[in-house]
């Protein structure tokens, strides 16, 4: 299947990474000379720059820009897509039919790791498109249909922004570890082990029973849990998902 990006950024960078393997990509962006650089890097994509009356007919596209680019951007587009997948956090299904004209209407949300085929990606909408939006997500990772926005919403708020926090554990793990005295590029091989190791024994394994097999009784992991404990880190997650989750909702009344 052909797939148009529109936007040439993060996301639809780690996107075409990973879609590339199994589709044939289209970037269609503002500046040529982002473009051609694009290029070079994901080899056997096409590029394109954005027309002001660009013909979107019958195209497949995902939609890749900020929240706030929508109006400008779908003001240059002409013509009836096929399918329009929105990647934009906290925009709605109606806000896209008022800017975009297309057959079938789909939000999802993945994340950065698409770029490694990895991407954790839930996806709501025009139940029509629900067979291709999952086939077309799940060849760069895990694809989750949920049944309403609020739901792709709280997902957003896990998921999609998920890299970003998991990606501050890690580094203050390092950091933890650099203040003890041990060289950045051992902890930074420590850390990416710990992370890789601890998300296959999440597989099958619930959190809570992972973390009493490891703290043993009056041992290492309880001095660290208990410091843990004393900077309210879960409450912390709990909150800052909640944070999130109330910044898609806003951005969804805009
Ligand atoms: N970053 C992430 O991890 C995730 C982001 N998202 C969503 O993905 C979307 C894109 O985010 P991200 O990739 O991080 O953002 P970036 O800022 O990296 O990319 C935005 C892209 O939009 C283009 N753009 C902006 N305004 C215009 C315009 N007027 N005309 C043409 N192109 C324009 C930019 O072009 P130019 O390069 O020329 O400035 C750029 O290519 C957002 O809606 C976000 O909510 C979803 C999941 C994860
Ligand atoms: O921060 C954001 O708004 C986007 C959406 C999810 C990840 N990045």
């Amino acid at each position: 299947m052909k797939l148009t990006l529109i936007g040439n950024g993060v996301m639809a960078q780690s996107l075409a990474k990973g879609l590339i393997k199994n589709h044939e990509v289209e970037i269609i962006g503002r500046d040529e000379n982002k473009l051609k650089t694009i290029q070079e890097k994901i080899p056997g994509i096409t590029i394109k720059i954005l027309d002001d009356n660009e013909d979107i007919t019958d195209k497949n596209i995902l939609f890749c820009v900020k929240p706030y680019a929508l109006h400008s951007v779908s003001a240059r587009l002409s013509g009836k897509a096929n399918m329009l997948f929105s990647i934009l956090a906290g925009t709605t299904l109606d806000t896209l039919k008022k800017q975009i004209e297309a057959k079938h209407y789909v939000r999802t949300m993945p994340n950065v790791a698409a770029s490694v085929q990895f991407s954790t990606t839930t996806i709501t909408g025009d139940k029509e498109a629900k067979t291709t939006a999952v086939e077309i997500f799940s060849s760069i990772g895990k694809a989750i249909w949920v049944n309403t926005e609020n739901q792709l919403d709280i997902a957003t708020a896990i998921a999609g922004s998920g890299p970003a926090y998991l990606a501050l554990i890690a580094e203050a793990l390092a950091d933890g570890g650099v203040k003890a005295g041990l060289e950045r590029h051992t902890c930074y091989e420590l850390v990416q082990g710990l992370m890789e190791g601890t998300s296959k024994l999440l597989k099958s394994n619930h959190p809570a029973i992972i973390k009493d097999s490891v703290m043993s009784p009056g041992g290492t992991t309880a001095a660290g849990v208990s410091q843990l404990e004393e900077g309210a880190v879960r409450d912390s997650m709990i909150k800052a998902v909640n944070k999130a989750y109330e910044k898609a909702c806003e951005l969804g009344k805009k």
